[in-house]
């Protein structure tokens, strides 16, 4: 796949078959329409292009709020890839482009740069100044353009944005089994491993602390969990814990991953965390030996998942 993020040096496309969208998360919902581009794309010899913004039209609008992307842009072009796409296109959403006008929108944006063979749209697409064009005036200039038009049903939309908020909700709330279902793949993230207080080792689970790198990432909510961990090319099964380790009265919130046969340093290197499954909440024991003896049976516990998984290579 190539990634384009310079809009004056896009390639002549191929009847390209376009979308238009934000893919946060790439999940489920999206997958019909990459799925449905690609069927295109087939029956006409052409590739297929997605055409996303960032940042996300939501920055421009509210400024407040914490975005809570389920996926950052180098995640969801890693996505976009392994669903098959040719092209992506990261459209920098700037007041400048939100402010042209909607037939230019189509003319000097869509048509003189991709050249569609086909467009993929959903029926409430909205663009140009002040949000006045949409899928009529699309349907209006197809002829004159000669680009095919076709219509995302309102009922497909419609689950993409439930299933979105459900994936939000769900971990939040640490439900990575329905967040995993509705993602199509174990829902992951990237840490950078930084120096704990050097406890974990003592009890013969040395932990790699890590710190989130993305900070417009949705963060998952506490609890113990079966993981794995991608680490320069290889992949670790491990165990994963977040919370504020009430055993030792601590009152800050650490995420931290023991790696199963692995005894090497890796501090300032960031891994990517794949959750498989929710085994247990943070528990507060009455000792170190006490929680050791608990996380022997999560070990077990992780052990038993991670085999359950082993033929299943989703996500990238
Ligand atoms: N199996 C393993 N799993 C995780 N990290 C390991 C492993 N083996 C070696 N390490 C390294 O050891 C470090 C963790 O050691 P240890 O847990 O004793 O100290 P720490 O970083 O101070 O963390 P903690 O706060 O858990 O005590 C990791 O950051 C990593 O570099
Ligand atoms: C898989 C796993 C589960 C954990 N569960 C708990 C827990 O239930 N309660 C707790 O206080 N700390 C828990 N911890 C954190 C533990 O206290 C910490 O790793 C050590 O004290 C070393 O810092 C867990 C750590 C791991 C790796």
């Amino acid at each position: 796949m190539q990634v384009h993020y310079n809009l004056e040096g896009l390639p002549r496309f191929r009847n390209a078959v376009v979308t238009i969208g934000t893919f946060d998360g790439v999940h489920t919902g999206h997958q019909q329409i990459l799925a449905a581009l690609r069927q295109e794309a087939a029956s006409t010899g052409g590739e297929t292009v997605v055409i996303t913004f960032d940042p996300h039209p939501r920055t421009i609008v509210q400024t407040d709020a914490s975005l809570e992307l389920l996926t950052t842009l180098p995640e969801k072009a890693g996505l976009l890839e392994a669903h098959g796409i040719d092209h992506l296109v990261v459209v920098p959403f700037t007041p400048d482009f939100a402010a042209q006008d909607a037939e230019q929108y189509i003319s000097d944006f869509l048509v003189r740069r991709f050249q569609p063979h086909t467009l993929i749209i959903g029926y409430d697409h909205r663009f140009g100044k002040g949000r006045a064009g949409g899928y009529e005036l699309l349907e209006q200039l197809q002829h004159q353009y000669g680009y095919r038009l076709i219509e995302i049903p309102r009922q497909v939309l419609h689950s993409i944005a439930i299933s979105s908020t459900k994936i939000r909700t769900a971990l939040k709330q640490s439900d990575v089994a329905t967040a995993n279902e509705l993602l199509g793949y174990p829902f992951f993230f990237e840490g950078l491993v930084i120096p704990g207080d050097k406890l974990g080792r003592t009890i013969g689970y040395p932990t790699a602390n890590l710190q989130y790198t993305s900070s417009d990432k949705i963060r998952l909510g506490e609890g113990v969990f079966a993981a794995r961990a991608i680490h320069e090319g290889r992949t670790l099964g491990g165990m994963l814990s977040i919370g504020k380790r009430p055993t030792l009265n601590d009152v800050v919130e650490r995420v931290e991953i023991n790696l199963f046969d692995f005894q090497e340093e890796i501090y300032d290197q960031v891994i990517r965390v794949e959750v498989l499954s929710y085994l247990r909440g943070q528990e507060k024991y009455s000792s170190l030996d006490a929680l050791k003896e608990q996380l022997h049976r999560d070990k077990e516990d992780s052990l038993r998942i991670l085999s359950s998984w082993k033929e299943h290579k989703m996500g990238v």
